[in-house]
Formats: C-alpha cells, sequence, structure tokens
C-alpha cells in the first residue's frame, strides 16, 4: 500500500459494501476480543506455577487494546460534543462472510482512530442533519502509517444496531435453543426513530423473523414515515431478506404502549427521563432490552425500577468502570463472554444490553469495509 497517499472512502463507497453478515461478523469479533482471559482456575491451563494468567495474544486469541475515549466539550454546551475512539484490536479472523472477511482465515490486526461528533440540535437545522458525524482512521498496524482515512457515519449507524443484533441472539434468542434465532417470531418494539431507530427497526425485520413491530417517536410524524418506509420497502423486497410473512407494522402514542407487548426493545433516544418503565413491560418478562441512547449519561431513557430487575450486560466492563458510573444495577457480563461461553440467561429474564458503542467495533467494520472495497477493485 502507498504510505505517502493514504485512501479516501467516502460514505457512498462505503454504503456500498455495507451488508449485515458483514457488519454483523465484524462487531461479533469485536465483541469477543475484549473480553479478558479470566484468572485461572479448575481446568484452567497456567504457565508456570504462581504465574499471571495468560495472556489472550499467547493464548493466539484475539484482544484489544482500547482506552477510554476522550470527550471534548465545543461551545461550553454539552449537547455539542467531539469524541476520540482509538482502538487496536489484534488477532481476529473474518471468515469471508459478507465479502468482509478473508475465506483463508487468516488471523488479521487493526489500528484504527474514530474521530466523531454528537450535535444533536443539527436536527433542527434546515436542511437538518445528522447528529452524529465520523469519520475513521485506518493505518498499518505495523509501521503506524496512516492508510485511509474512511467516512464513519454510517459505519457508528451500522456497527452500533449490529451490536443490538448480537446481543438480541444471544441474550434473547439462544436461551430458547441453539437455532432459536431462525425459529422463533418475536415482537418488536423501537422507541425512538432518528437515524438509530430507523435502522435498528429495518435490521431487526432483515436479521430475524419479526410478527410485529411497533414505533414510537416524540414526534410522531417521523415513525409515521418510518412506518411508510419500510411497509414499501419490505413489500418490495419481499423475496430477498424478510421471512415469509411481513410484519405488521404499528406506530403507537406513547413508548408504554410500544413496549407493551415487545419481547424485544430498542430504545435510542437523547432522552434524559425515562420513557419507559417496568409497569409498562408484559407481565411474563422474557424481554430484552438493546438500551444504546447515551444523552449525559447512557442510561436515563430507561427506568431505575427496569435496571433493577434486569440481568445487565455491557459491551466493554472497562469502559463501562469509565461510563457507566451511578448505573442502576449491578453488571451480569459482557456480551462477548456470552458468545465465548454460551453462559445464557434463563427463559424469563429480564435482560438489558447496555451499548455505550466501542472503538474496536469501528476499527473491525472499518476494516471488513476496507478489505471488501479493495476487492471490488481487484
Ligand atoms: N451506543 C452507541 O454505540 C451509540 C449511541 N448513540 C446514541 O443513540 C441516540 C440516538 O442517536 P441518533 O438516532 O443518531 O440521533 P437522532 O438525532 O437521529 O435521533 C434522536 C432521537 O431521540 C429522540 N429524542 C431526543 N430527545 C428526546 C426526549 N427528551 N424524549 C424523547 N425522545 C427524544 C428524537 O425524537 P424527535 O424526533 O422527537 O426529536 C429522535 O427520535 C443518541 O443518544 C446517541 O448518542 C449513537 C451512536 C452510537
Ligand atoms: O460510540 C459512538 O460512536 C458514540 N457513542 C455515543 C454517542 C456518540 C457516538
Amino acid at each position: 500500500m502507498n504510505t505517502l497517499a493514504p485512501v479516501f472512502y467516502n460514505a457512498e463507497s462505503v454504503r456500498r459494501v455495507l451488508n449485515w453478515p458483514m457488519v454483523n461478523e465484524a462487531v461479533e469479533a469485536a465483541l469477543k476480543a475484549v473480553v479478558k482471559p479470566k484468572a485461572p482456575v479448575g481446568d484452567e491451563p497456567m504457565d508456570a506455577i504462581g504465574s499471571e494468567p495468560q495472556s489472550n495474544e499467547s493464548r493466539g486469541r484475539s484482544y484489544v487494546s482500547q482506552p477510554a475515549r476522550n470527550v471534548t466539550v465545543a461551545s461550553n454546551d454539552p449537547s455539542k460534543l467531539l469524541l476520540t475512539m482509538p482502538a487496536f484490536v489484534g488477532n481476529y479472523q473474518l471468515t469471508g462472510n459478507g465479502a468482509g472477511g478473508d475465506a483463508s482465515n487468516v488471523a488479521r490486526s487493526t489500528l484504527a482512530c474514530k474521530v466523531v461528533t454528537s450535535f444533536r440540535s443539527n436536527r433542527l437545522l434546515q436542511p437538518p442533519l445528522p447528529s452524529i458525524n465520523a469519520n475513521i482512521l485506518l493505518f498499518n498496524a505495523h509501521t503506524g502509517e496512516l492508510e485511509a482515512l474512511m467516512a464513519g457515519t454510517d459505519i457508528t449507524t451500522w456497527r452500533t444496531v449490529s451490536a443490538s443484533l448480537v446481543a438480541t441472539k444471544y441474550l434473547y434468542f439462544r436461551r430458547f435453543g441453539p437455532r432459536a434465532e431462525q425459529q422463533l417470531g418475536i415482537n418488536v418494539a423501537v422507541v425512538g426513530c432518528g437515524a438509530q431507530g430507523q435502522l435498528h427497526a429495518a435490521a431487526m425485520c432483515a436479521n430475524f423473523r419479526v410478527d410485529k413491530l411497533t414505533l414510537y417517536n416524540r414526534t410522531q410524524i417521523r415513525a409515521v414515515q418510518l412506518a411508510n418506509e419500510l411497509r414499501q420497502r419490505m413489500a418490495h423486497d419481499s423475496d430477498s431478506c424478510y421471512g415469509p410473512k411481513l410484519p405488521d407494522i404499528q406506530v403507537c402514542g406513547s413508548a408504554g404502549e410500544a413496549v407493551a407487548e415487545a419481547d424485544v426493545i430498542c430504545i435510542a433516544t437523547y432522552a434524559k427521563e425515562p420513557l419507559i418503565r417496568a409497569s409498562d413491560l408484559r407481565e411474563k418478562r422474557s424481554v430484552h432490552i438493546n438500551a444504546v441512547g447515551a444523552g449525559e449519561v447512557h442510561f436515563g431513557e430507561v427506568s431505575d425500577d427496569i435496571y433493577q430487575e434486569s440481568l445487565v450486560y455491557v459491551d466493554c466492563m472497562e469502559n463501562a468502570r469509565h461510563e457507566l458510573v451511578g448505573l442502576p444495577a449491578p453488571i451480569a457480563g459482557e456480551v462477548g463472554d456470552v458468545i465465548i461461553n454460551g453462559n445464557y440467561p434463563d427463559e424469563q429474564a429480564l435482560t438489558i444490553f447496555q451499548s455505550m458503542g466501542m472503538a474496536s467495533e469501528d476499527a473491525c467494520v472499518a476494516e471488513a469495509v476496507q478489505t471488501a472495497l479493495l476487492s471490488c477493485d481487484k
């Protein structure tokens, strides 16, 4: 690769190659890589008596270096943030699923840094702009030279939605059996129909068998527009990715109404006050919540009484120590650990995936996108 001239991949190029199998595989790789080896107990092998637990690297497993993200407040306004999100992901594999990978299963390492702004008032501009705008720097992991600058706004939305998909697969479906995500029909509620909510709604229907999709948005017209768009798109694509039966899509007048019959809830707003409460949820719990919104805190949009009843899982325990201070419930574990060890929740559990977003997800997806774009050029 020419080290003197980093390549620029614009948003259009990135969009051309994004697809769910590719992104889901890359995000799953990032979620697993972040899991630290456990201290040696029982049958865990030890290097030598009294030695430290083996590192993931020395075991040939994937691993991550991902410092806490740095947040800069712009114009003295806490709703205008610039975040820098560096990550190194070592020794991970992508199989070639969805064209991002390498069928030979060669282990890869990625060094990247996302620079992202969150300006929530952008939606009020004329014309409106996305609240989240991102670019990703991809470096040569051996020499440290900058190889590519990639538009990262779509990658941010896709990898965040994908983390919710992966969490739903392992924290919700797998409690019912090994292939439950292909067999079971679910009711999905989406609370917040901004950029995240829109893609969560479409992706849940494209990746799982959704019987009913309920939508709530503070400004109702956006939920109505999303419902209409999804109905049109699904009718048009019905042969390809959606199941044998198209979901029944309903717009609701309150968040409580939207989640009342939901098995899986995706909530992605800037709300500081809770939009959903324990009394809104189905009595027979067996419910999974993807809590995505990050206003001033990550967990404002879901009420304390839901957290107190839930098993809360995170993408990264280390980041949670910095970013989830004051979370009203203990953290049960990392999604990656559940993927690796198969320790799924009980069928009746109420689970929350508290999504913070990881730089390593951006790194793995950006690497997969670059691989796919390079293979298009061949
Ligand atoms: N976990 C992660 O990895 C990531 C999390 N995020 C977070 O996801 C959330 C949504 O982002 P995105 O979709 O890009 O943002 P958008 O600006 O596109 O959408 C914001 C949504 O939040 C709703 N909303 C804002 N304030 C309130 C409120 N007080 N009460 C109810 N609804 C409200 C808006 O409703 P209305 O249409 O009425 O204005 C809209 O539906 C943000 O908190 C963002 O920080 C984003 C990226 C990654
Ligand atoms: O992970 C990200 O990227 C973001 N998370 C919170 C809000 C800004 C972007």
